[in-house]
């Protein structure tokens, strides 16, 4: 029998292994219990509350703003930027309003997005007036979330008596062709629920793709399954699917000045299900409620010729490379 416990988001003091700290000075002792706070984390409920990163909510909030420069800009001048027109990766740029089911059952999510995946010369900016440092700001913050990304995949592998450079060793390629890990600034604009299709969401119910995601939200918004322990991971070809067997979902709240970290599917195959890649989503806002709402998600993903098993040894998931995977979620996606 399950016993089906509610569930928090557990909140960790990340300051040991903060981007202001210096490497060198972090104690074995501080690696361990670090990584044992987010193993708890990981298996219990896939997300977790990470405090003292060194990237300031001021950071945050300056690629917020720019980022709603650019979501009101006209449509014609938005698809200017459009996502698809790069051969090197075809998931750079701008998504428009109810273009994505991350839940095919559901209408098009009431979201618009724009994707950083490349930050090579190639690569056509928006610019001019409150634009002119969009390249800048998005940049600078894709690699900032990358090293702290980087600390985090560095340590998970020690709670799971792993060598420390499993996973980073294969993220080598981010933010360069070979690579899909991606910066994506999502806007929720206002809605009136009457206008809405039925049962369409801001974002519909999903697990995120890759090893893991980084979220930074600018009010509530995102819930997660209310139960852990009744999870259960049916293994089909198109991928993993994470569900609370109850269907509930809990409300996460906002943290100030905290990364909100969680597991996606191609790390719970990697760790036969030991750290859990959970569904989430985003309901629309209660009526009365005509604000809107912004997020940066920071979706990391193994190289693309990573080929992920299982690093149990075990063959619970047969391996599939990181590109593969990806392009299976895309076509449910679009
Ligand atoms: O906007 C949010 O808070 C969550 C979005 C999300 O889960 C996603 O885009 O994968
Ligand atoms: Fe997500």
């Amino acid at each position: 029998m399950t016993c089906a416990l509610p569930v928090t988001v557990p909140v960790v003091d990340f300051s040991a292994c903060s981007l202001e700290r210096d490497p060198e000075r972090v104690t074995a002792e501080e690696l361990r219990s670090l990584s044992a706070q987010l193993h708890d984390a990981f298996t219990r409920v896939g997300f977790v509350f990470l405090q003292n990163t060194g990237i300031s909510q001021s950071e945050v909030q300056r690629v917020m703003g720019v980022s709603r420069h650019f979501f009101s800009l006209s449509e014609e001048q938005k698809s200017l930027y459009s996502r698809g027109r790069y051969e090197e990766n075809a998931n750079h740029g701008w998504v428009s309003l109810q273009a994505e089911r991350l839940n095919p059952n559901r209408p098009g999510d009431l979201k618009e997005s724009f994707n950083t995946t490349l930050l090579s010369p190639s690569v056509l900016w928006p610019t001019g007036g409150a634009l002119s440092d969009f390249q800048q700001l998005k940049s600078s913050f894709f690699r900032r979330c990358s090293a702290l990304g980087l600390q985090v995949l560095r340590l998970m592998p020690l709670s799971l008596g792993l060598e420390e450079e499993t996973f980073v060793r294969e993220h080598q390629r981010i933010g360069a062709p070979g690579n899909s890990t991606t910066l994506r600034s999502l806007f929720y604009p206002p809605i009136d629920p009457d206008s809405a299709k039925p049962g369409q969401l801001r974002c519909g119910e999903h697990s995120d793709y890759g090893s893991i995601t980084l979220l930074f939200q600018s009010s509530p918004g995102i819930q997660v399954p209310n139960s852990a322990s009744g999870i259960q991971v049916p293994n089909s070809a198109s991928g993993i699917q994470v569900r609370s067997v109850s269907g509930q979902f809990l409300q996460v709240p906002l943290v100030p000045g905290a990364v909100l970290v969680n597991i996606a599917d191609l790390m719970q195959r990697w760790t036969s299900d030991a750290f859990v890649s959970a569904v989430h989503r985003v309901l629309l806002p209660p009526a009365g409620d005509a604000s809107e709402r912004q997020s940066l998600a920071f979706f990391m993903q193994p190289d693309d010729s990573a080929v992920i098993g299982c690093c149990d040894g075990s063959d619970k998931y047969p391996p599939i490379t990181s590109e593969q995977y990806l392009r299976e979620r895309y076509a449910d996606t679009y």
